[in-house]
């Protein structure tokens, strides 16, 4: 509708603007009624589940090779938490295996012995089992040093491997450039298999310290082939290198060399029999790197994808407004010079995954924001806010209702007799029979919002003040406040009110808990909201070197609400979690977080692990809030 006044034609009656938006509102109204009766079949069909492994791009891999025993990996490395970007690689990995009936590893992607840590091993599993999903094998890529060392001497005997003893810069020579010139191979590669062979038990062995010797692949460097050979992945690099400090959790100190990285992932999914090896874009220029090993040594048929593993690449996930690298992460788990900034690894600003879960976010929610955002070779760039949007739109239709007063005042009613009990029955959620309801009493003294409440009234304000009325959220009638008391601090500590159908009805209807010992109510929690960890959008380009991220931190990130009351409904939905139940919390991988619930009118909770069920305490996160802007009303 345009913004200017309409001129009416002349002879025609004039009418209003307001009246014509009203017209053109019932005429919009009444043509999208018409659309939604004639489109009701397509509808239906466009709403049967569709599954989006076997769409677009995913569709895409499939069909280039479409064999009947699907089997993927997820193979993380274990030298951190997993965080949000992983849970696309596992719905991704996952998810593909589960829907062309195939079957999906774990795989420990351990060969880096100074970086991994027990600790890590648990919780990938553990988030693995808590996104719904059941790993076919478990498997380390330590598993098979053996193996991967014996294809290494394999690999010398045909000739296509060969020991260098170049520094760091005599390599970086020989990859030419404009400061360098051609590429050039150095004197190593052309010793003979058997000196090459010699040379690289010498390095098993312990000869060398770390970057005396590597063993390198003779892929193109020496070649003049032009193409492929543009490719740096290709220019002859390391298969296994000298660790110095080399103690590996699994092995021990049996080994003084490691496998690289291009060594050892194609081998592993070759050994694993990988079908489709699925994992992120900045891997495609490796794919020729893959392929070459697999095909020097008979994993695969030259340029086919009939035999053995075929990597496909699909975009990252990239969530801007918070920080996903793990030193960085560390940095604020661990503080260096400067004190830490969060709880820990599961501190819920954070977006590892153990912190989503602590936070209260589903599986189920995250998986459906990594599917929805699609799976394509396009890098998903998205950030907190719209990943929060999506969470609440989950969470909406997914779990029961509540009221929670997060700072209360109490009301007391001087019409009311001491004893008074209304039992009300309120249903868990109003669009949702299947929920079922429960029973919160409404007493002579209720606790209300501070928020709800003015010491002065102002005709905009629609709650409670002074001569004022307002409705009651689940009670029958409505509350008039008639006078208040302070502290010594100036705060309100008590209102005066009254109750009844005597009362104008107000204009709005606000939230409330019961007291009454015979109903366990209110239940007393300690909540926490919490806003983005930095003020800025963007902390990755803060200053991470020195230390400048720090002044950064918003102090405001973490609010706590010590003395927040939570009707006794309360109890039920404890005992009956994990709300929403699907697949990885209703199989075991429940936390304390899959107590879920929407407080009416103030935002989504989950029960935190600081609560304490022998001693009563309830400690809720805030999972996001019913508005995108966080204000309530
Ligand atoms: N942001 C992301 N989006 C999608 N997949 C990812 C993302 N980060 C890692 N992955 C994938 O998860 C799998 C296991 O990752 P691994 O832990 O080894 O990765 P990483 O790149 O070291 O992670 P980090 O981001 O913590 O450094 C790999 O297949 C990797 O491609
Ligand atoms: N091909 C892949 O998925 C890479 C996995 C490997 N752990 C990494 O370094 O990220």
């Amino acid at each position: 509708m345009a913004d200017t006044e309409p001129t009416p034609a002349d002879g025609e009656p004039k009418i209003s603007k307001r009246a014509a938006e009203k017209e053109a509102k019932k005429a919009a109204a009444k043509a999208k009624k018409e659309a939604s009766k004639q489109a009701a079949p397509a509808t239906r069909a466009a709403a049967e589940p569709v599954d989006p492994f076997k769409q677009g791009w995913l569709k895409g891999v499939y069909n280039e090779k479409p064999v009947a025993d699907v089997q993927t990996r997820f193979p993380p490395e274990p030298n951190g938490y997993l965080h949000i970007g992983h849970a696309k690689a596992i719905t991704v990995n996952f998810g593909f295996a589960r829907s062309y009936a195939g079957r999906c590893n774990l795989r420990y992607d351990d060969t880096n012995p100074a970086k991994e840590e027990e600790q890590f091993f648990t919780a990938i599993k553990d988030m693995v089992n808590w996104l719904g999903f059941e790993p076919a094998r478990i498997t380390h890529s330590s598993d098979d040093f053996d193996r991967l060392y014996d294809l290494a001497e394999e690999l010398v005997r045909r000739g296509k491997g060969y020991v260098c003893h170049c520094s760091a810069a005599e390599v970086k020579r020989g990859r030419g450039g404009p400061e360098h010139g051609p590429r050039s191979v150095c004197k190593d590669w052309s010793r003979t298999v058997e000196d090459n062979l010699q040379d690289f038990r010498a390095m098993r062995d312990g000869k060398y310290k770390a970057g005396e010797a590597h063993l390198r692949m003779k892929q193109y460097l020496g070649s003049k082939l032009k193409g492929l050979a543009e490719n740096p992945a290709l220019w002859d690099v390391a298969a296994y290198r000298v660790k110095d400090e080399n103690y590996h959790h699994r092995t021990g100190h049996k080994w003084k060399i490691y496998p690289t990285y291009e060594f050892t992932h194609c081998l592993c999914d070759a050994f694993e029999g990988i079908s489709h090896s699925l994992c992120t874009v900045e891997f495609e220029t490796l794919r020729p790197a893959y392929n070459w090993l697999l095909e020097a040594l008979d994993f695969k048929q030259p340029a086919s994808d009939e035999k053995g593993p075929m990597q496909r690449e699909y975009g990252r996930l990239n969530v801007e407004g918070t920080i996903l690298s793990k030193r960085r992460i560390a940095m604020l788990v661990e503080g260096t010079t400067i004190p830490p900034v969060v709880r820990g690894w599961d501190d819920p600003r954070l977006y590892t995954l153990v912190a989503l879960r602590r936070r209260g976010v589903p599986p189920g929610a995250l998986k459906k924001f990594v599917l929805d955002l699609g799976v394509t070779k396009a890098i998903a760039n998205t950030a907190t806010h719209t990943l929060d949007a999506s969470i609440r739109t989950y969470l909406e239709r997914t779990v029961p209702r509540l009221m929670l007063v997060l700072d209360p005042i109490k009301v007391v009613f001087e019409n009311l007799p001491d004893d008074y009990l209304e039992e009300r029955e309120v249903p868990f959620d109003p669009k949702d029979k299947e929920k079922g309801t429960h029973k919160v009493p409404f007493t002579k003294v209720i606790y209300i919002d501070r928020d709800d409440f003015r010491e002065e009234d102002d005709p905009d304000f629609f709650r409670l003040a002074p001569g004022k009325s307002v409705g009651l959220l689940h009670a029958e009638h409505p509350i008039s406040c008639t006078s208040f008391t302070k502290d010594s601090s100036n705060k309100v500590v008590e209102i005066k009110a009254e109750y009844g159908s005597h009362l104008s009805p107000g204009k709005a209807r606000i939230h409330w808990v019961g007291q009454s010992a015979a109903y366990h109510s209110p239940i007393k929690a300690e909540v926490r909201i919490f806003h983005p960890l930095f003020k800025s959008s963007k902390p990755n380009e803060l200053d991470w070197k020195s230390g400048g991220y720090y002044d950064n931190v918003d102090p405001k990130s973490e609010i706590v609400h010590p003395d927040a009351m939570i009707e006794c409904g309360f109890e039920y939905i404890k005992k009956n979690a994990p709300w929403p139940k699907e697949e990885g919390e209703a199989n075991g991988m429940a936390a304390k977080s899959s107590v879920r619930f929407q407080g009416l009118r103030t935002a989504f909770f989950a029960m935190d692990s600081d609560s304490d069920e022998a001693s009563g305490k309830v400690v809720l996160n805030r999972i996001v809030s019913l508005k995108e802007d966080s204000g309530k009303k």
